[in-house]
């Protein structure tokens, strides 16, 4: 099947100081589809991630989100680019205290430029769809349903690329596994293509792929079945 990708990482090299972490790294993503990256602390997973933003440029190859080359983009461009095409979730889910998770989740999209009752509704319904409490203070959510909101966050401007960094790393086991299972049946339900990156390989086996982070490049687990 010849699906569109989402993300192209085409011959990448990433040095930072006098480490180079990456050297003709290639990856390819798929709209409905998902890869994890696995690898141990330090191993350049959530440089990985950056790159993928564009917060910092590689010395050499290109990223192209959505058909788009970011590493020739300027700042206003790829901070547009962003707004529209990517959704992150972070670690810890980075929500706002003093907001309720739908006015956390509907920030997003004014900063996108919507608004309306249109959006109302489809914050609403995605914080449904994600069993979030829709009004209750976020400080009296639960860690599942933080990164839940966090997601719903990610998802509000129909991203066509969600990238996570340790979605679950917060998380107890049980609460891992709720968020994990919803996280991977994004990319079918949504149609946008899943980056994660984590040190837990019980959350990358649910991905199509599985990518673990050896010497300077990515390649496929090892038992995974997973190609690129
Ligand atoms: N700006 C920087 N300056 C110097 N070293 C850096 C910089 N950014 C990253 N590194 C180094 O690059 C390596 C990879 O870092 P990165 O944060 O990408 O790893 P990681 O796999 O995400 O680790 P963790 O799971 O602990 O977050 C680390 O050794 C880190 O110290």
């Amino acid at each position: 099947m010849n699906t569109h990708h989402v993300l192209r990482v085409d011959g990448l090299s990433y040095r930072v100081g006098d480490r180079q972490l990456f050297d003709n790294l290639n990856l390819t993503l798929g709209s409905g589809r998902s890869v994890a990256v696995l690898g141990p602390s330090g191993s350049g997973k959530s440089s990985l991630l950056s790159l993928a933003l564009g917060l910092i440029k590689p010395q050499s190859g290109t990223i192209e989100i959505d058909g788009r080359d970011i590493t020739a983009l300027g700042r206003r461009e790829l901070a547009l680019l962003r707004a529209e095409s990517v959704g992150m979730v972070f670690q810890f889910a980075e929500l706002l205290s003093e907001l309720s998770p739908a006015e956390n989740v509907a920030l997003a999209a004014l900063l996108a430029g919507r608004s309306g009752p249109e959006l109302d509704a489809e914050v609403a319904r995605l914080l449904d769809e994600l069993g979030v409490p829709r009004s209750a203070s976020v400080s009296t959510l639960s860690g599942g349903e933080r990164q839940r909101a966090a997601v719903a966050r990610a998802l509000i401007n129909r991203p066509r690329l969600l990238l996570a960094d340790e979605p679950t790393g917060s998380l107890d086991d049980k609460n891992r596994d709720l968020v994990a299972d919803m996280l991977f049946e994004l990319p079918q339900r949504h149609g946008c293509g899943l980056l994660v990156v984590t040190h837990d390989g019980a959350v990358a086996e649910r991905a199509d792929h599985v990518l673990t982070v050896s010497g300077r490049d990515l390649v496929p687990l090892a038992g995974s079945g997973a190609t690129r």
